[in-house]
């Protein structure tokens, strides 16, 4: 039976789920970035959609009519897919050896074969093809023959052309194009995203050597995170309350957090309500307001849905996933029953994500913003501390959770994650506590961030709401500018 529509649009969306291929900004192996990128190792922490691939590359293969007598997965991501669909179809399977050993049989194909005998390859995703042909020459050299190559992804730049020329036939169950035309339907991405797509596979048409076909591209990827707009970016976000800011902030026309560091419930509400017209994002630290309370948190909820913006407790969680998962739900402050985002550390490693997560009950969309840098002078973060928070945010299996990353720095490309960057003051002076600020426009043109947080140089104000104001207007404008677009249009 041949693959249908149906079974190949849900597995289109069980991998973009699942974070097999994304969109954003990635440097490739020939030297350029791409506005997409596929990893389908992912796939083997996935039994059921193992299970599915399998079968439908074996119904493809019968539906192609391909007979053979052995099945060969190029090195590494297809070896699983290739084994499985060897005992789905009792065909025997052969393995290339990517490094020939230097003792023992020295063999580079293993398993049992004659000369004359017929191999169809399997593979992940074609590129170049390049890989595929190395594993057709390997087997050719053995005398086996090879005339059709399965491949679960063509990224349509070259590949099959380059396969066909060495006269191998390429069946792809899916390509990128079909790939980016469901997402569109299933409106998991925007008609911006696709063009962006489009451009650089036109552009980046790859021979088998890596030379391009056009000469060397002079490609500007249009998915670089910081050229992008809110809402192109809200349609990538995988967490559903980072996919609101953005919506959020690009309805509202804002990109400001207000820190609201006051020590009085009544204080805090009233600051809140007059500034709630100029802000995307309210920051609180409830554990220094000495009369909290649970009609406080109703007057804060009641505010957020006035003047629409997200409540985020900064409350920095830094233990073990048990500790943090009772800190997050229970004692005086419930803050998971309140706050739509809260921050944490990544000292702890993985487990405080799950700890994080593991008591949310309820409807309520909830997220989570990893600390990877501070504002303050002297901080003890170092650069490899930084790079391990980065990958352990924006690479690990939580993309559901993470709203985006506190630090100063543009340190990530991925354009689902929102960058939130503190220390900002128009007259950039520091404290007598090591808090270093950088103007808004800085922090936004030069440092990457998406979302400024403001605390006294808003509440030290004669007016805090003219100050909010003024803080929402530069932020906004900056970021018009980064993304090249007239601020008339956007304000
Ligand atoms: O590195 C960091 C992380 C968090 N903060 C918090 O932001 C505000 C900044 O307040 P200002 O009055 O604008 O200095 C405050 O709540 C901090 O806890 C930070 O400053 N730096």
């Amino acid at each position: 039976m041949a693959p249908n529509d149906h079974d190949l649009a849900s597995l289109v969306m069980e991998l973009f789920d699942i974070n097999a291929f994304k969109f954003g900004d990635f440097k490739m192996k020939v030297g350029v970035n791409s506005p997409v990128y596929f990893d389908l190792r992912v796939i083997v922490s996935y039994p059921p959609l193992m299970d599915k691939i399998t079968n439908l590359l074996v119904d493809f293969m019968n539906e192609k009519m391909i007979k053979c007598d052995h099945i060969c997965g190029v090195p590494y991501t297809a070896l699983p897919v290739a084994t499985l669909m060897s005992i789905k179809q009792n065909l025997p399977m052969l393995v290339r050896r990517k490094e020939v050993k230097n003792y023992g049989t020295k063999k580079i194909i293993e398993g049992l074969y004659k000369a004359g005998d017929k191999c169809v390859i399997i593979e992940d995703v074609v590129t170049s093809g390049s890989s595929v042909l190395e594993t057709v020459r390997d087997l050719r050299n053995e005398g086996i023959e090879v005339t059709d190559v399965i491949v679960v992804v063509d990224r349509e730049q070259g590949g099959a052309k380059n396969i066909h020329e060495e006269s191998v036939r390429m069946h792809s169950l899916l390509t990128l194009s079909y790939l980016l035309d469901t997402l569109k339907k299933g409106k998991r991405v925007t008609e911006n995203t696709v063009i962006a797509v489009a451009k650089y596979i036109e552009g980046c048409q790859i021979r088998s050597d890596g030379s391009f076909v056009k000469g060397n591209p002079n490609i500007v990827n249009e998915l670089h995170r910081t050229k992008m707009t809110y809402e192109s970016r809200a349609d990538l976000a995988k967490c559903i309350i980072a996919k609101k800011l953005f919506n959020l902030m690009a309805t509202k026309k804002t990109n400001l957090c207000l820190a609201v560091d006051l020590t009085n419930s009544n204080d805090v509400l009233e600051v809140t309500d007059a500034c709630g017209p100029y802000i995307c994002l309210l920051k609180t630290h409830v554990d220094m307001i000495t009369d909290f309370n649970e009609f406080f948190v109703k007057s804060l909820i009641d505010l957020s849905r006035k003047h629409n913006f997200l409540i985020m407790e900064d409350r920095k969680f830094a233990d073990i996933g048990n500790t943090v998962a009772f800190q997050y739900t229970s004692g005086t402050f419930k803050i998971s029953s309140w706050a739509d985002l809260v921050t944490m550390h990544s000292i702890p490693g993985q487990g405080i994500i799950q700890g994080l997560k593991s008591k949310l009950t309820g409807n309520a969309d909830r997220g989570v913003f990893v600390v990877a840098e501070m504002s303050s002078h002297g901080n003890l973060i170092d650069e490899k501390y930084k790079n391990a928070t980065i990958k352990l945010a924006t690479e690990g299996a939580d993309a559901d959770f993470i709203a985006g990353i506190v630090c100063q720095n543009p340190l990530f490309r991925n354009p689902e994650f929102i960058q939130l960057t503190p220390g900002v003051k128009i007259y950039d002076t520091g404290d007598n506590f090591g808090q270093q600020y950088q103007t808004p426009e800085y922090v936004i043109k030069k440092n990457g961030a998406d979302i400024a947080v403001v605390g006294r140089g808003i509440l030290e104000a004669r007016c805090v709401e003219k100050a909010a104001c003024r803080y929402r207007d530069v932020l906004w404008q900056s970021y018009c500018e980064r993304i090249g677009v007239d601020d008339g249009d956007q304000l």
